[in-house]
C-alpha cells in the first residue's frame, strides 16, 4: 500500500504533516516532526519580516472538544525559519508559512524567498484571525486578488495559500472564482474557526487572555466544517491546484475522510499539540487499516470518491 501524493513535481512518500502554528516555533520542535516517522513534510509557524512576540498567555488552551487560541503571530522572523528549511530541504519537500500584516510585507518576503536558494514551497497565510485590528485577508475577494496579481507578477517558485473556513455557499464559489485564475500549487483549508469563545465552568472566565478571550477553535469540534471546505474546493478548484486538508483529525479515519473529500496531503494542529509527533505513527497506521478494511491500495482509489445520495 502506498501513501504517496504530488504537488508542484514534489513527491510525497507520506502525506501527514504538522498544520503551521502547531509543533513549529523553533528548529527543535521543526527536528521532531521532519524525524517523525508517518510524517512527509513539515510547515514553519507563520512568519513575519522580524520577530514577534505576539499576545499575552495564556493564549492557547485546551477545551472540550479541542482548542482556542490568540497566539497573535509569535514567530522568530523570517530569516529564521528560511534558514531553517534551506538547511533541511534536501530531506523531504518542504513548506515555508508566511503571514505579513501588511500586503508590503508579505511582498518583500517573497522577493527574499525568490531570490533565496528555497526550492520548496509556500504557504502564504491569508488567514490569521487573531492579530487584533488585521481582518482575515481572506474573507476579502478584492483583497485575495490583488495580493495574488502582485505575488505571481515575480513569484515563480511554487505557492500556496492558507484559508479560512468558509460557511455559504456562495463564498465557496467566490473564492474559487479567484483563486482559480492563479497559478497555485494548492490550498490549505481550513485554518481555525475565529473569534470563538470558551468559557472555564471553574472561574466563569474566558480561558484565553488576548481579544477578551475571543481566539481561533480547532480540533474535533471543527471537522464537519474542514470537511465541507475540502470537499467544496475540491469540487470548485482546477485539478492542478492541490489541497492540504486541515481540521478535526485524531484517527485515520479523520485523515481517511479528508482524503475522501479530495485533500492530497493532511495535516494535523490541535491534537499533535495534545499527542506530540507520535501522533503521525498512530495516524498512518490506522489510516493503512480503514484502507485495509476497504481494499483500497493506494490514495488515488479513493481521493475525491465521497459519495452522494
Ligand atoms: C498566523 C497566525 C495564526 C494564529 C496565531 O498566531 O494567533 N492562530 C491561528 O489559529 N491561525 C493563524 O493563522
Amino acid at each position: 500500500t502506498t501513501l504517496t501524493a504530488n504537488i508542484a513535481g514534489f513527491e510525497f512518500d507520506d502525506i501527514l504533516l504538522n498544520a503551521a502554528g502547531v509543533y513549529c516555533m523553533t528548529t527543535e520542535e521543526l527536528d521532531q516532526v521532519l524525524t517523525a516517522p508517518g510524517a512527509g513534510s513539515l510547515v514553519t509557524k507563520s512568519a513575519t519580516p522580524s520577530f514577534r512576540a505576539g499576545n499575552p498567555a495564556p493564549r492557547f488552551t485546551k477545551m472540550p472538544l479541542g482548542s482556542i487560541n490568540s497566539m497573535g503571530l509569535p514567530n522568530n522572523g523570517l530569516d529564521y525559519y528560511l534558514d531553517y528549511v534551506i538547511t533541511k530541504q534536501a530531506v523531504k519537500p518542504l513548506f515555508l508559512s508566511i503571514a505579513g500584516l501588511t500586503k508590503t510585507d508579505n511582498l518583500a518576503m517573497l522577493h527574499q524567498i525568490q531570490a533565496s536558494n528555497f526550492n520548496g514551497l509556500v504557504e502564504l497565510n491569508l488567514s490569521c484571525p487573531n492579530v487584533p485590528g488585521k481582518p482575515q485577508t481572506a474573507y476579502d475577494f478584492d483583497a485575495t486578488r490583488a495580493i495574488l496579481t502582485e505575488v505571481f507578477q515575480f513569484y515563480t517558485k511554487p505557492l500556496g495559500v492558507k484559508l479560512p473556513p468558509y460557511f455559504d455557499i456562495v463564498h465557496f464559489d467566490m473564492v474559487a472564482a479567484v483563486l482559480n485564475d492563479f497559478p497555485l500549487a494548492f490550498v490549505n483549508t481550513i485554518n481555525s474557526i475565529g473569534n470563538a469563545l470558551a468559557i472555564d465552568p471553574e472561574t466563569d472566565s474566558v480561558m484565553i487572555a488576548p481579544k477578551g478571550g475571543f481566539g481561533g477553535i480547532g480540533g474535533e469540534i471543527v471537522k464537519p466544517t474542514a470537511l465541507a471546505n475540502v470537499r467544496a474546493l475540491r469540487l470548485r478548484l482546477n485539478p492542478a491546484i492541490k489541497i492540504i486538508g486541515t481540521g478535526g483529525v485524531q484517527t485515520g479515519r479523520d485523515v481517511y475522510e479528508h482524503i475522501l473529500c479530495g485533500a492530497d496531503l493532511v495535516s494535523v494542529g490541535t491534537n499533535l499539540a495534545f499527542e506530540g509527533p507520535a501522533i503521525f505513527d498512530r495516524l498512518k497506521t490506522e489510516l493503512l487499516a480503514e484502507m485495509a478494511k476497504k481494499g483500497y491500495r493506494s490514495l488515488a482509489d479513493f481521493r475525491g470518491n465521497l459519495q452522494t445520495l
